[in-house]
């Protein structure tokens, strides 16, 4: 049960937004800030530098803590109509999420002395969870943001284990106290439950309206260490993001953490042994500044016309040309959940769509690539992508972003098949066969095991949709792991859920049954045995590979079926008789007929003998057997493109 409880005199809000307190706060802050402006950052002391996250639950209010930071200090004018800042890219700005995390630098003036703010904006959807766990490695503390109204939530869950692995110093902060259905004490007593944070350690906040800034950046200023450096040793940088800029190629965004670089220096990479010039750095105050060294301690975008991509690898380590350094540790690449096979819609695409997908992962390195062909679509990629909405926020920005507009494929899972021991098998040295794509499923006879992807789901939900949700993942194949009562109306739930139940819509049906309050999150859970098997489909009893898909056994006929009343909608109608079936394993499982074109053989007759009547219909009728045997049934390609789109 819960422990007694500290209650904190609560926030006259009303009294914040009378006095329009926060404008004059940070009119204040912005003439002291001003005094900074042409502030030296290499003359700063380490002492005087603090690098940290703002982490939370998708819309908990990153962003708009963001803004009110960049405000106070100046960085952007206050009342200027911007919203969100940091979040630059046109898909954020439509979506009204972050998918990138986003550095800025800010000074805060206290006790008179200068104090550089790093501070990197972090996505919260579980989908760009890399760009989280990337972000706290050069960090030394974090804000955990919680909405005063939703309360914990599950990346809340997940993001505090983040900070909480990697040993950074963690500052709870409640956001949206301003909202009349807040609740700040009662998720106060969540976060004692959840994660032992005593109420008297939470700040309570409004960034939408101002309110307890300050007190923010005195707790970040108090609390968080200042990074641990050498400034004196050589010159040794972690490229923590990249990104391609037209005219000055591959730009790195670098933590330093020993020494000192300048323009004109030659540094080289440790992965790649590649020496280059380095021809600008700059910090992000979020616009770039141009400055003319960046020491130690400090985070800035160094840019050295590395014209390709593939040489700015995030997770690289760089040092001065003469001084070699031994690699720091860089970032184990997420694994990849979901796959989609990507083509261009027309051949002569084809060259443009490979450089933007090779600019694009330069900035998503968490999406994996590899070349893929598809007898109906021709030459393509399959990509590995940490989601759904990963994969859909990717095509979207390939076409905003590069104008392709690629073919998309609907996504898959990796699973993993054991094989009979053959000779081809004893060569290869291996059994195991890793497939995300069915066209590549062996034949069942060949097959000993087969294993599917799981994952562990954690649900947070009031407990009034508790009954649909056990049912729903009951209905995914789920089996319940844990759950646990986080205050008097919400339930934890921890679940084991094969991935690829996830995947599609899971998350979508989640959010209806639960009218929006359910949150859910997932980490990888390893390989379970499974009993998987490939569904053909069949077009006049020839089968179609490139329309055959991975099932559980128990999902066949189910899947079959959808299969082929969507493929029954989709095929034109064509002279001949056509069957779409769907098999297991030679067994059919589903079956819907296409009716030929009938032309009236009889229209002719005026009258007479029915059975020259008869004899044209048996005439025309052998010669619609005679055409089904030897004739193909032609799939327009935009048949496919439809049926393997999402
Ligand atoms: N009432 C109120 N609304 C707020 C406050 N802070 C943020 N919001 C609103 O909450 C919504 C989400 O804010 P964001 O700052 O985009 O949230 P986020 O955590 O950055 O979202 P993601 O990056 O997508 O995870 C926006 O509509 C904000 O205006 C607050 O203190 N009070």
């Amino acid at each position: 049960m819960f422990r007694n409880f500290v209650r904190i005199p609560k926030i006259n809000v009303s009294k914040f937004k009378r006095k329009n307190f926060f404008s004059k706060q940070c009119r204040r802050s912005f003439c002291e800030a001003k005094s900074f402006e042409n502030l030296d950052f290499v003359t700063v002391p380490i002492e005087q530098i603090r690098n940290f996250s703002i982490i939370a639950h998708i819309d908990h209010g990153k962003s708009t803590l963001a803004d009110r930071l960049l405000e106070y200090t100046g960085a952007i004018k206050h009342n200027s109509g911007q919203h969100q800042v940091l979040d630059k890219l046109q898909v954020e700005k439509e979506r009204g999420i972050t998918v990138k995390a986003q550095s800025a630098s800010i000074v805060y003036n206290y006790n008179g002395k200068p104090y550089i703010l790093n501070l990197i904006d972090t996505p919260g959807h579980v989908d760009f969870s890399s760009e989280v766990s990337r972000s706290l490695s050069v960090c030394q503390g974090v804000i955990l943001l919680v909405d005063a109204n939703d309360g914990v939530q599950a990346q809340t869950v997940a993001n505090f284990y983040l900070a909480f692995g990697k040993d950074l110093k963690i500052i709870p902060v409640l956001n949206k106290i301003d909202l009349k259905q807040a609740n700040p004490d009662k998720v106060c007593e969540q976060l004692r439950t959840l994660f032992d944070i005593e109420p008297d350690e939470v700040l309570r906040i409004s960034a939408k309206h101002g309110i307890g800034i300050k007190e923010v950046f005195e707790k970040i200023i108090k609390e968080l260490p200042h990074p641990e450096v050498d400034r004196t040793g050589p010159f040794q940088a972690l490229i923590y993001d990249s990104w391609f800029d037209k005219y000055r190629g591959a730009l790195s965004l670098i933590y330093v953490n020993s020494g000192s670089a300048k323009i004109g220096d030659s540094i080289s990479s440790c992965h790649t042994k590649k020496f280059y010039e380095v021809k600008t750095i700059s910090v992000l105050r979020p616009e770039e500044e141009n400055v003319k060294k960046i020491v130690a301690g400090q985070i800035g975008l160094v840019g050295c016309n590395v014209r390709n991509i593939k040489e700015a690898i995030i997770g690289d380590t760089l040092h001065l040309t003469s001084t070699p350094v031994s690699p720091l540790p860089g970032f184990t690449p997420p694994k990849s959940m979901v796959f989609a096979g990507i083509y261009p819609s027309t051949l002569s695409e084809y060259t443009d769509l490979r450089k933007a997908i090779e600019k694009l992962t330069l900035n998503d390195s968490a999406v994996s690539v590899d070349m893929d062909t598809s007898p109906a679509l021709g030459q393509g990629w399959r990509l590995g992508f940490l989601g759904l909405l990963h994969l859909e926020v990717f095509s979207q920005r390939l076409q905003q972003e590069y104008g392709t507009e690629p073919i998309i494929t609907a996504p898959s899972v990796t699973y993993l098949i054991k094989l009979k021991s053959t000779k081809e098998t004893e060569k290869k040295g291996t059994n195991e066969l890793y497939i995300n794509n069915p066209i590549n499923f062996p034949q069942s006879f060949n097959i000993t095991e087969t294993y599917e992807p799981m994952i562990l789901g954690t649900i947070i939900t009031p407990d009034t949709y508790l009954g649909a949700i056990v049912q729903l993942c009951q209905e995914r194949r789920g089996v319940q792991v844990q759950a646990l009562n986080i205050d008097n109306d919400r339930i934890m739930l921890q679940y084991q859920l094969p991935l690829c139940e996830v995947v599609l819509d899971f998350h979508d049906s989640l959010k209806s049954l639960s009218s929006g309050y359910c949150s859910f999150d997932y980490e990888d859970y390893g390989y379970q045995l499974s009993n998987l098997v490939k569904l053909n489909i069949l077009l006049n009893s020839v089968p179609c590979e490139e329309l055959s898909t991975i099932v559980h056994v128990s999902r066949a006929q189910l899947v079959g079926r959808q299969m082929v009343l969507k493929l029954k909608d989709l095929i034109p109608r064509q002279m001949i008789h056509i069957a779409i079936q769907a098999s297991v394993n030679g067994k059919i499982l589903a079956r819907e007929n296409i009716q030929p074109y009938r032309k009236d053989v009889t229209a002719k007759l005026y009258g007479g003998d029915v059975t020259r009547r008869m004899k044209l219909l048996a005439q025309q009728s052998a010669g619609k057997k005679k055409m089904k045997m030897i004739a193909n049934i032609s799939v327009p390609r935009n048949t496919f493109i439809d049926f393997l789109k999402k």
